[in-house]
């Protein structure tokens, strides 16, 4: 197989399709939109959805399955919920050759497929706190160019729907989610995101607030939102009646049963403020996501023009064992007694927990085997020839540095252990840094789109006013487009705001500092940048 043709900062589209391919992640497929997930790239997703779920499950969190079909009249409850999503839901209309009476809808999320059932199973505050997760796929008919991983037609996620008693409660819960994320991309995959929480303008509007993990792509400066969870306040209660007895309301006022349904026949719904008068509390909640997503942030951060770098926690191969230094004039015995070392050491190294591969084919040359993993992005490849028997040693080569060791064959599991740690660490500190060093601090307008056109994302002090974040959009995309050299393929987009991160100290002190954009006082720092 050939290496990769291009490189990463020459052509990022080219090069992301071949690093995919090459290195066995996916295969494509002839329904546009759609991939196949080959189990190099399938097992970063089963390790994600191994770590989360254990995660989960220790706040009480309890899986689910509920139908990926949606009626149309369930759907379409709320105008306003799905008003803007309507484009990319895609239906089923005919089984057969014969239409459907009622199409149906493929879920692209499913707030409307639960929540009626929420409603019914949530009667007392004791059936509080409802915490329900679902591990599925879900279908968007998004008409935007599709990208492996990072938009695609479908994709894997989870998707975790819980309701509490009290707005206190579920504002903890969205944080602990949030941290988990986090921790799936520093921990498991060595990428660095910011957490934060979303502008008004970029939250989900269903909701109350949005917090965020936002990703960075240093190839093209661009954001990408990792992973998000929404304190959904008491908007979609509210929507479909999820409500409990208040344990406090004084005896006289609870009204046994009618409380549901319509307002007083007039059709309007009851105002939360009715149902409170009536002795009815409507639950809090929340919804979080992750998605395969990860999987394409992970390639498109760490990749290079070798081919994939994989993190070694996700990694289906940490270690690739290759027999070397076989000549002519090499004898059978010898030939014999390395490829017994190899196998034995992918033996001893797999019995203390390492994935180790001996790659033990007769018909490929070092040099080939070299290239082959090298593309996998496996993390270490460990080389043994004549020499290295005789030394009892190893050489031991990192793919993400390239770096050169010899390692003794004495406690080598602990030494590759060790290493792969090392590695881990050494991954999310370059890629930390180089994101650290792309938040740039602006509090002049004339800097903003500058420090955009150098792919960096801008910090200001912003005054939070939604009118002002639609300006921002406007002016950073028309000037990048009158200041740009002609030659530049497409009118770069505006910048949009990323999150407003919860670290605000990494910023400096923002007392007294105005808007860079409309001159009002500033309340937070906020993250802008172009984004996927
Ligand atoms: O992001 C998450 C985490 C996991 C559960 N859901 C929320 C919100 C999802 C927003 N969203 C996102 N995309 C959507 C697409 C659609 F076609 C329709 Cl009808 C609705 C939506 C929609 O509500
Ligand atoms: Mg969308």
């Amino acid at each position: 197989q050939m290496g990769i043709t291009v490189r990463k900062e020459g052509d990022f589209p080219e090069w992301y399709t071949q690093v995919l391919r090459k290195g066995d992640m996916l295969d494509y497929y002839d329904v546009s939109g759609c991939y196949i997930l080959k189990p190099w790239s399938y097992f970063v997703w089963e390790s994600i959805q191994a770590w989360f779920d254990a995660e989960i499950k220790k706040i009480g969190v309890e899986n689910c399955y509920f139908p990926m079909f949606v009626s149309q009249q369930v759907l379409e409850k709320e105008k306003d919920h799905i008003e803007g999503f309507a484009p990319e839901v895609a239906w089923v209309t005919k089984a057969g050759s014969s239409d459907l009476e009622r199409p149906v809808a493929i879920r692209p999320t499913s707030e409307t497929v639960m929540y009626p059932y929420y409603a019914n199973w949530i009667q007392s505050h004791r059936d509080l706190p409802l915490k329900l997760n679902q591990w599925n796929s879900v279908v968007r008919w998004e008409f935007k160019h599709p990208q492996p991983f990072l938009r695609t037609r479908e994709f894997l996620w989870q998707e975790g729907h819980t309701a509490h008693i009290s707005l206190k409660e579920a504002d903890k819960e969205v944080m602990h989610i949030l941290d988990l994320y986090r921790q799936v991309y520093e921990k498991l995959l060595a990428v660095p995101v910011v957490p934060g929480v979303k502008s008004e303008k970029e939250k989900f509007a269903g909701g109350l607030y949005t917090t965020t993990v936002e990703g960075f792509v240093p190839t093209t400066g661009r954001g990408i939102q990792g992973g998000t969870s929404h304190c959904l306040g008491r908007n979609f209660s509210h929507m479909f009646e999820i409500m409990v007895e208040d344990p406090d309301a004084p005896e006289h006022i609870k009204v046994k049963g009618r409380a549901k349904g319509k307002g007083k026949g007039d059709g309007r719904r009851k105002t939360i403020e009715e149902y409170e008068a009536e002795g009815k509390l409507l639950v809090w909640q929340n919804s979080w996501g992750l998605s395969t997503r990860t999987i394409g942030v992970m390639v498109m951060v760490h990749g290079d023009d070798t081919g994939l770098v994989m993190p070694p926690r996700v990694a289906q191969i940490q270690v690739a064992i290759v027999p070397c230094g076989i000549g002519v004039k090499t004898t059978a015995q010898e030939k014999d007694a390395i490829w017994d070392a190899c196998d034995q050491t992918a033996k001893d190294l797999k019995a203390a927990g390492i994935r180790a591969k001996a790659d033990l084919r007769d018909n490929y040359s070092p040099g080939y085997k070299f290239n082959h993993w090298e593309l996998r992005g496996v993390p270490i490849r460990l080389e043994i020839g004549p020499k290295d028997l005789e030394k009892k040693s190893v050489v031991a080569v990192r793919r993400d540095t390239k770096a050169k060791t010899s390692l003794s064959v004495d406690n080598l599991s602990e030494s590759i252990s060790t290493l792969l740690d090392q590695i881990h660490d050494d991954m999310f500190a370059k890629a930390d840094a180089e994101y650290r060093s792309r938040r740039k601090v602006c509090e002049q307008w004339d800097d903003f789109t500058r420090i955009l056109n150098d792919k960096c994302h801008v910090v200001i002090p912003w005054c939070e006013v939604e009118a002002c974040e639609d300006e921002i959009k406007k002016r950073s995309a028309r000037q990048a487009t009158q200041g740009e050299a002609e030659d530049e393929k497409a009118p770069s987009m505006g910048a949009k705001s990323l999150c407003i991160p919860f670290d605000q100290a990494q910023f400096g002190d923002i007392t007294g500092k105005k808007c860079p954009q409309c001159g009002v006082d500033a309340k937070r720092w906020t993250m802008f940048g172009r984004s996927y």
